[in-house]
C-alpha cells in the first residue's frame, strides 16, 4: 500500500502591526485564498481517502468469506482416542492416522474418548459432532454391561444353556475349542415371536461373559440410514473390535436379509448391499476372536438363506411363546417386587395366559399394579390380574385388526 503525502500545512496569518492598512487588508485576502486552497485540497484528499476505504471494506467482507469457507469447508472427522495433559489424542476416520492435537478448552472439557469430533487442515478440534449428526451413534446402542442376567429369563432354560454354548464358552475359554480342534458357531440367530426374550438373551450373555453389547436394529438401518446401511454394517464390527471383548446382536435381521422378491426397487439394491457388506464382513471373522456375532429375527421363513450358510449364522435357536410353567416363572420374576396379596396363586393366573409372550406377561404384571394403584390398595390381588388380563386382551384385539402378524 502507498502511503498518502502528508497532509498540507495549515495557514498561518502574519499581521505586522507596522502593517498600513490596505497591506493588512491585502494579507487578509492572501491568507483567505490559501485557506479556500487547503479545503479543496483536503476535500480532494477526503474524497480519495473514502473510496479507497470503501475498496479496502470490499477486500475484508471478501476475505472474511474466504475465510468462513476455508474454515466450514474443509472438516475432517475424527475420534477422540485419550484425553491426556499433553493435548487430545485423535484417530482421523478413513485413515487412522493418530495424531495428538490440542482444542479449545472450552471443547476439551466436554469431550470423552469414544466422541466423533471435526478437525481442521492442521488437526485442531474445531467443534465437538453431537449425537444428531452421529449416524454410528444414533444406529447403533452401545452398553458396557447390559443389566440383565440369566435369573431375569423364564421359560427358556434350554435356550440359555446353548446360547451360553455358543456364546459365553468361546469367549471365556477359547481355549477348549483350540484344543479340540472345533470352531465355535460363527453367528447365533435366535427366532421366534416377538417379545420371548430374544434380546434379554443377547444382552445377559454379553453382560454374564463381562463383554460389550452392541446393538443395530435392522429396521432403522433400511428406514432412518438409507444409503448408510453397508457402511455402518462396517462400523458395527470396527467398534466391536475396539470394544472387545464384544457381543454384536442385530435385531429383525430380516430387514437387511430378506429373500430376493421380484420386484426390484432401487430400495431393494440398497438393503442387498447392506447385506452383502453383513456376508463380507462374517466371512473375514476369525471365529475365535472376542466378538461373537448374534441376530434376532421374528420373520425367519423370510430370511434369505445366504446368511445362514455354514460361517455365517450357523447356530439356530428358536425361542417359542413360553408354556405354562415358563408363563408362571415369568410372572415371579415379573412381580418380584410387587406386593401381591399371599392368596393370588400364580400358577393359576399362568393357566390363563395361553399363548402370551413373556412381553406380554411383564405388561400384565405392571398392568395389575395399576388396577390396585387406581383402587387405592398398594396390594395386588386375584382380580386385579384379571381385569389387567382383560385389557390386554381388548388391545390385542385391536391390534390384532390392525396387522396381520405371521410367525
Ligand atoms: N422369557 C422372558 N422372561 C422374562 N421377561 C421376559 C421374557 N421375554 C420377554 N420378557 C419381557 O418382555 C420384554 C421384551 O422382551 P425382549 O425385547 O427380550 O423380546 P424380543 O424377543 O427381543 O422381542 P422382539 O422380537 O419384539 O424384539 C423384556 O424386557 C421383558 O420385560
Amino acid at each position: 500500500m502507498s502511503h498518502s503525502p502528508s497532509l498540507p500545512d495549515r495557514p498561518r496569518l502574519d499581521l505586522d502591526p507596522e502593517m498600513s492598512e490596505a497591506e493588512r487588508l491585502e494579507a487578509i485576502r492572501k491568507h483567505f485564498a490559501r485557506i479556500v486552497q487547503v479545503n479543496d485540497e483536503l476535500e480532494d484528499r477526503l474524497e480519495d481517502a473514502e473510496s479507497q476505504r470503501e475498496d479496502l471494506k470490499d477486500d475484508v467482507d471478501s476475505l472474511k468469506r474466504e475465510n468462513e469457507v476455508l474454515k466450514t469447508s474443509s472438516l475432517y472427522v475424527a475420534s477422540v482416542e485419550e484425553i491426556t495433559d499433553e493435548g487430545v489424542v485423535i484417530k482421523q476416520h478413513g485413515n487412522n492416522q493418530e495424531v495428538l492435537t490440542e482444542t479449545a478448552s472450552r471443547l476439551e472439557a466436554d469431550l470423552e474418548p469414544g466422541d466423533r469430533v471435526a478437525i481442521n487442515d492442521s488437526f485442531s478440534i474445531q467443534t465437538a459432532l453431537d449425537d444428531e449428526t452421529d449416524a454410528r451413534a444414533q444406529a447403533m446402542e452401545i452398553q458396557e454391561s447390559p443389566d440383565v442376567e440369566y435369573a431375569d429369563i423364564g421359560g427358556i432354560d434350554e435356550q440359555i444353556r446353548e446360547v451360553r454354548e455358543a456364546v459365553e464358552d468361546p469367549l471365556e475359554n477359547p481355549e477348549i475349542f483350540d484344543a479340540v480342534g472345533v470352531d465355535p458357531p460363527s453367528g447365533v440367530l435366535l427366532h421366534g415371536p416377538p417379545g420371548t426374550g430374544k434380546t434379554m438373551l443377547a444382552k445377559a450373555v454379553a453382560n454374564e461373559s463381562d463383554a460389550t453389547f452392541i446393538k443395530m436394529a435392522g429396521s432403522e438401518l433400511v428406514r432412518k440410514f438409507i444409503g448408510e446401511g453397508s457402511r455402518l454394517v462396517r462400523d458395527l464390527f470396527e467398534l466391536a473390535a475396539e470394544r472387545e471383548p464384544a457381543v454384536i446382536f442385530i435385531d429383525e435381521i430380516d430387514a437387511v436379509a430378506a429373500k430376493r422378491t421380484d420386484s426390484k426397487t432401487s430400495g431393494d439394491a440398497e438393503v442387498q448391499r447392506t447385506m452383502m457388506q453383513l456376508l463380507s464382513e462374517m466371512d473375514g471373522f476369525d471365529e475365535r476372536g472376542e466378538i461373537r456375532i448374534m441376530a434376532a429375527t421374528n420373520r425367519f421363513d423370510m430370511l434369505d438363506e445366504a446368511i445362514l450358510r455354514p460361517g455365517r449364522f450357523d447356530r439356530l435357536i428358536e425361542v417359542p411363546k413360553p408354556g405354562v410353567e415358563g408363563r408362571e416363572r415369568i410372572l415371579e420374576i415379573h412381580t418380584e417386587d410387587m406386593n401381591v396379596d399371599d392368596d393370588v396363586d400364580l400358577s393359576a393366573v399362568a393357566a390363563d395366559l395361553e399363548d402370551k409372550s413373556g412381553a406380554d406377561i411383564a405388561s400384565l404384571a405392571t398392568e395389575a399394579g395399576m388396577f390396585a394403584i387406581r383402587d387405592d390398595r398398594t396390594a395386588v390381588r386375584r382380580g386385579d390380574f384379571e381385569d389387567a388380563l382383560e385389557k390386554l386382551e381388548d388391545a390385542d384385539e385391536v391390534a390384532d385388526r390392525n396387522v396381520h402378524y405371521q410367525y
